[in-house]
């Protein structure tokens, strides 16, 4: 359905995404997983025609896409990591409004205003302003907006930023439910738990470029069986010191695992930097 062919950008002398090549396919929950400055904002920018590439192609359907006025981007659908929201408005007349800039109108804008707000648990909250909304319930009207024209593919920039355990909740309940309707998904993010919750295929991203890609299994495998081990230690400040030293890792509770160790296999650092 998708697919990025040897993108490059660069900012100056600074390659912020670097002969990047993936492919989407439809239906799939594809996650792009990376730390901040991977350059997955940069690489979803040129996806949705608000950056142009230096260098590389994008196809949908085959079709190359053209900048941000191409007629194929009617059937993309993006969430921006920044919030793109009238705050004088209330929650319906923020869809409104975005609806009929696709050009929806009468009943069929209505239907898709009331099944918005519905999706992102909002319903109830309507008629309120966005200015009174906290930051969670701004992004989860973000998402309705971004599916106001029924896209069949679905970008999402990191749209868990900052969000309370909530919201975050409502967003992965919604994008879980559309996805079960045939929905496609590429889906940025840092936290390694939401693509291992969400997503079915996994691109891991470092420096501009992908690094590994595959299913959550088939990246599991990357990992030499050693590093997989299971070790119990006392969590005092001399064992997580010796730890770091010699430039293990490890996770409160338990051992570190999944994609964050196969993260830190594959790029020598951690995904978490905060
Ligand atoms: N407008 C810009 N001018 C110069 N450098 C930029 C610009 N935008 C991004 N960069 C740099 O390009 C690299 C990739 O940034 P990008 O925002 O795409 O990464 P990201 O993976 O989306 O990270 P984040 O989660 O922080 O948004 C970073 O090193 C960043 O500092």
């Amino acid at each position: 359905m998708l697919e990025l062919k040897n993108l490059t950008k660069r900012y100056g002398e600074r390659v912020a995404v670097d002969r990047l090549s993936l492919c989407v396919k439809r239906g799939e929950r594809f996650g792009l997983l990376g730390p901040n400055g991977a350059g997955k904002t940069t690489t979803i920018s040129m996806l949705v025609g608000a950056l142009k590439p230096d260098s590389g192609e994008i196809l949908f359907h085959g079709e190359p896409l053209q900048g941000e006025t191409d007629p194929l981007k009617r059937k993309i659908g993006y969430v921006p990591q920044e919030l793109a929201l009238y705050e004088d408005l209330t929650a319906a007349e923020n869809l409104r409004f975005f609806g009929a800039v696709y050009g929806l109108v009468g009943a069929a804008l209505a239907e898709r205003v009331r099944y918005g707000l519905e999706l992102v648990g909002l319903t109830d909250r309507a008629k309120s302003r966005v200015r009174t909304f906290s930051g969670g319930m701004k992004r989860r009207l973000n998402l309705a907006a971004a599916l106001l024209h029924e896209p069949e593919l679905l970008v999402l920039d990191e749209p868990t930023v900052g969000v309370d355990p909530q919201s975050r909740n409502a967003i992965f309940e919604a994008l879980q439910g559309l996805a079960q309707n045939g929905l496609t998904l590429l889906y940025t993010t840092h936290y390694m738990e939401e693509v291992e919750r969400l997503c079915d295929r996994i691109a891991i991203m470092d420096q501009g470029q992908i690094v590994a890609e595959g299913t959550q299994a088939e990246l599991s495998e990357l990992l030499p069986t050693e590093k997989s081990r299971t070790i119990t230690l006392a969590a005092d400040d001399a064992t997580l010191a010796l730890l770091a030293a010699h430039g293990l890792s490890w996770r409160e509770g338990g051992e570190r695992g999944g994609l964050e160790s196969v993260f830190l296999h594959l790029t020598g650092r951690s995904l978490r930097d905060e």
